[in-house]
């Protein structure tokens, strides 16, 4: 059997291919050599990338097969996000793997622009011992403004406040409280921008926060001010910084990240005050791994069908024990949801009854839009784009709980409203200490009947024979009845006969049996493959 490909793009940590174990055959690509990628991306099952791949609309339309986008690190600026969700690929990140080096990395600027460490120590190999040049500041006391309090904001927060700072922070989206339980003041933009002696940003960069920090900001700050980015290139205007340091608005600036990179050349590398570095926040043999395992554990997860934790396009997040063995049934009640319409979807409920309906069980909403769209669509469809299936097609999907349920422990059950006016259902269930799939109602009728690969539904008018004659048709054409449930209508003489079978039924064997006992209907369940 041919293994799953995974595409590493970039250099990743060796770790991340132990993470990712014998199971997948493993190539190696320069992500950040364009045709070399979209030769390369065409037949993957997975891309591994860091920052210098850019995973476009261009690239994902080019990987026929591809099933996750892993980015080892946090940021995701070279991944397009809504061409992945369209076409069904997952996209997952290591959303805390490379937070510590970065805030370290952070306070090593701030460390090497308050004593002139870098230029003190390149003079000095240079054969100059000038001590008064380097006469620094000392951070004790001093007030640090932190734009960003966001995870690696609050990891600086930590770290400074060893140093005896005083920490202001700018956050428009995080609450007092959470400010006050960090020991920070929440201040206005422009009061962080006047009073702080380092400025440190740690935000995202979103149509918002590009270009922040540009002329306008730099005129409202202290001219002993320090300012760092070890966040995003673009979040500070390279124009206007190298103006500001220029001209002595700033004191100096400590910058990892650039709007171009790779950039070896930029105008403000040739300014004493200015230490710059090559986008090294994440580069620490310990986030590297931390990144590299994480996607690894990630990738391996999506390729085996799982929803994954760390998943950004899937709003299925961290599953509970107790949901998890629902999510193979409710998608193959989907599936034979769909066998059972006879006209376009309008509504689906995915209603979830019972013990687990206390836990979060997103994740089973997903898993039943996947099953009802997979032999419906020729493209591939995942927990990513069975929503956006479900959106395009106009069907409006609802997930109910409650914790009432008859007869079993747990019911999960597909309720449809069709475009002629109709109601399908299916209701399925797990029981036993292994956990048995069970088909537990069809359109309302009660029955209870082990899910196999291949189940027959049939209603017709109840008789004396019918058994007998369905028994007849699938014997003569070599088919095996693995089990049969009868259940009639609570309101008429109705009767709904469910079938699982050893071998597939051909639809002139279907046919065949719809004549002969005059059913309304006749339809087969193939849940292989
Ligand atoms: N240099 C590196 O190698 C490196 C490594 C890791 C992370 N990063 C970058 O560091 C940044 C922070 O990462 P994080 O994990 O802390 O992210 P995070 O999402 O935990 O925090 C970001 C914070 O920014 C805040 N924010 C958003 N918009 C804002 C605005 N307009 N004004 C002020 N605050 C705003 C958010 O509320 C949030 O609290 C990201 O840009 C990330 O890509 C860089
Ligand atoms: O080194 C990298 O891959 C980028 C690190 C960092 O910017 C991230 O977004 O995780």
């Amino acid at each position: 059997m041919t293994k799953p490909v995974v595409l590493l793009a970039e250099e990743l940590s060796p770790a991340t291919i132990e993470a990712l174990g014998p199971d997948f055959e493993i190539r190696h690509t320069d992500g950040a050599d364009r045709s070399q990628l979209l030769a390369a991306i065409a037949d993957v099952d997975a891309i591994l990338v860091r920052s210098a791949t850019q995973v476009d609309a261009e690239a994902i339309a080019a990987a026929k097969k591809l099933k996750v986008i892993a980015r080892a690190g946090v940021g995701l600026d070279n991944v397009d996000i809504k061409a992945a969700t369209q076409a069904g690929v997952m996209v997952v990140n290591a959303p805390t793997s490379n937070i510590v080096s970065a805030a370290e990395l952070t306070v090593g600027h701030i460390l090497s622009l308050a004593r002139h460490i870098p230029a003190a120590s390149a003079a000095l190999k240079a054969g100059e011992w000038k001590r008064s040049k380097y006469t620094g500041t000392e951070l004790y006391e001093k007030k640090i403004g932190i734009i960003g309090l966001g995870r690696i904001g609050a990891l600086i927060t930590a770290r400074l406040q060893a140093f005896e700072t005083q920490i202001l922070a700018y956050d428009p989206y995080v609450t007092s409280a959470r400010a006050a339980q960090l020991g920070v003041q929440l201040v206005s933009l422009d009061e962080l921008l006047e009073q702080s002696d380092f400025i440190t940003i740690h935000m995202p960069k979103t149509p918002e926060t590009v270009g922040m920090i540009g002329p306008e900001a730099f005129r409202k700050m202290k001219n002993s001010a320090y300012v760092i980015n070890v966040a995003r290139g673009g979040l500070i205007d390279e124009a206007a910084l190298f103006d500001a340091l220029q001209s002595g608005a700033i004191a100096g600036a400590g910058i990892d990240v650039f709007v171009k990179e790779p950039s070896t050349d930029l105008p403000f590398f040739g300014l004493d005050n200015v230490v710059v570095t090559p986008h090294l926040g994440a580069s620490t043999e310990e986030a590297q791994e931390k990144a590299g395992v994480s996607v690894a554990k990630s990738v391996r997860l999506a390729l085996a069908g799982e929803l994954v934790p760390d998943a950004v396009n899937v709003a299925g997040g961290v599953i509970d024990r107790e949901v998890r063995p629902g999510i193979p049934l409710i998608e193959k009640l989907g599936r034979v949801f769909t066998a059972l319409t006879h006209a376009s979807v309008t509504q689906i409920d995915v209603e979830v009854a019972g013990e687990i309906a206390g836990k979060d069980v997103k994740a089973l909403e997903l898993a039943a839009l996947k099953g009802v769209f997979t032999d419906v669509v020729s493209e591939q469809v995942s927990y990513v784009n069975a929503p956006v299936l479900a959106e395009q097609r106009g069907i409006n999907v609802r997930l109910i709980t409650t914790e009432e349920v008859a007869d079993y422990r747990n019911v999960l059950t597909l309720r449809g409203a069709l475009s002629d006016g109709s109601q399908i259902s299916v209701a399925g269930t797990l029981t036993g200490p292994k956990q048995i799939e069970k088909i537990v109602g069809v359109n309302g009728y009660d029955v209870e009947i082990p899910i196999s690969e291949h189940l027959v539904v049939l209603i017709y008018q109840d008789r004396p024979g019918v058994v007998g004659t369905v028994g007849g048709i699938l014997a003569e054409n070599g088919i095996n009845i693995a089990g049969m449930q009868v259940s009639r209508a609570q309101d008429g003489n109705q009767v709904l006969c469910l079938l699982t079978v050893d071998s597939a039924v051909p639809q002139a064997v279907l046919d065949s049996v719809r004549e002969a006992i005059d059913a309304s209907t006749a339809r087969e369940v193939d849940l292989e493959g």
